[in-house]
């Protein structure tokens, strides 16, 4: 059967998550638009570019755009990867680093796409903190973070390469942060459906060290997110049913859960748990709750669209000379 066409796709961010994800999208997505935002809008308008030159190699019926932030109101699902520059010092909790600096242009994008009713995949780090602000600051209904998926898929890997069994035998979810907070849910991981024996200790430190050689290896980690993003795109838009662990509210916490997805639609559904991951999981659910009450806090310096260098308007203010700058730039394929 022919998949439904996907309208459009945006992902604001056109750094290295976010060319991975466009470049998988014009690759293997079913027919409809790119469009791609960034701080900087040449960046997004090259990465068009390429993308489009690889559209016409591969005639791929996805076609890449550049564009604003409020270009993206009309989207079926935008994909959220920015980052913003900082100095990491953290050793451990590293991607809790991100939230002081990253948390003001979360809430500067979700109050660009205020009541937005797509769905919206947030990859920006803390990815646990991150989707919740985005959330609460847009008042957009679903708001997903990319993160326990990653590491489900690491851990699935991990355990089929420790036991010598084929990945797709093994079954299992990695849940609670995408960080050092993460629980492997051990005791109810299956291999051909029969309960499996995890090496907890060689899973953990895998989780733990292999996006740090990867990054070391090639730069940053943006193939596995990407193929993260896809996958749970394709879930959240209803084009195949399944789980997807991914962080979303649940019983008034946000935390990395398995979602199962059925046209779309996701039902939380919480492995069964022994003592031990219940008791870790507890403890990760009070960590992001601290965490996520001193980002929300986290004071504007100035508010971002008053700043000369910011490319979005407010969504209060009239229509701006950066704006028709933005569309006259868009790239039409
Ligand atoms: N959740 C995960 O599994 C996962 C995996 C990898 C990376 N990440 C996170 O994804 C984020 C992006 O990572 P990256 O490696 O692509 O970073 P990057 O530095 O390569 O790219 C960031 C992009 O964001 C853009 N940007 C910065 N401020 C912006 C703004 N205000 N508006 C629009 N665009 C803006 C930059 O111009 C740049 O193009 C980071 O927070 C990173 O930690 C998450």
């Amino acid at each position: 059967m022919t998949p439904p066409p996907l309208e459009a796709v945006g992902v604001i961010g056109a750094g290295a998550v976010g060319q991975a994800v466009s470049t998988a999208l014009v690759a293997s997505a079913p027919p409809g638009r790119l469009l791609i935002a960034s701080r900087v809008l040449d960046q997004a308008v090259a990465l068009a570019a390429d993308l489009g030159d690889m559209r016409h190699a591969t005639a791929s019926p996805v076609h890449p755009e550049a564009c604003d932030v409020e270009g993206l109101a009309d989207c079926t699902a935008v994909v959220v990867a920015v980052r913003t520059a900082f100095t990491n010092t953290h050793t451990a909790d590293v991607r809790m680093a991100g939230a002081a600096a990253n948390a003001p242009v979360i809430r500067a994008l979700a109050a660009c796409l205020h009541g937005y009713q797509g769905t919206v995949l947030v990859v920006t780090n803390p990815v646990d903190l991150m989707p919740r602000l985005f959330a609460e600051a847009s008042g957009c209904p679903r708001v997903y973070g990319i993160g326990s998926n990653l590491d489900s898929a690491r851990f699935r890997l991990t355990l089929a390469r420790l036991l010598n069994v084929p990945a797709d035998a093994v079954q299992g979810h990695v849940i609670g942060e995408h960080g050092d907070g993460a629980v492997v849910c051990a005791s109810s991981t299956t291999v051909n459906g029969t309960p499996a024996q995890v090496p907890l200790a060689e899973v953990r430190a895998e989780l733990r060290t292999r996006p740090g050689r990867i990054s070391a290896g090639v730069g940053r980690t943006r193939s596995g997110p990407a193929g993260a993003v896809l996958s749970a795109l394709r879930k959240a838009l209803g084009l195949v049913d399944g789980t997807e662990e991914l962080t979303a509210e649940h019983r008034g916490d946000w935390l990395g859960i398995p979602l199962r997805f059925t046209s779309g639609r996701p039902v939380a559904c919480l492995p069964a748990l022994n003592a031990d991951e219940d008791a870790q999981l507890a403890a990760t659910l009070t960590k992001l709750r601290g965490a996520y009450g001193r980002s929300a806090v986290l004071p504007h310096p100035q508010p971002l669209w008053r700043r000369r260098e910011y490319p979005y308007r407010h969504p209060a203010a009239g229509r701006g000379r950066e704006r028709d700058r933005a569309q006259q730039h868009r790239l039409r394929h």
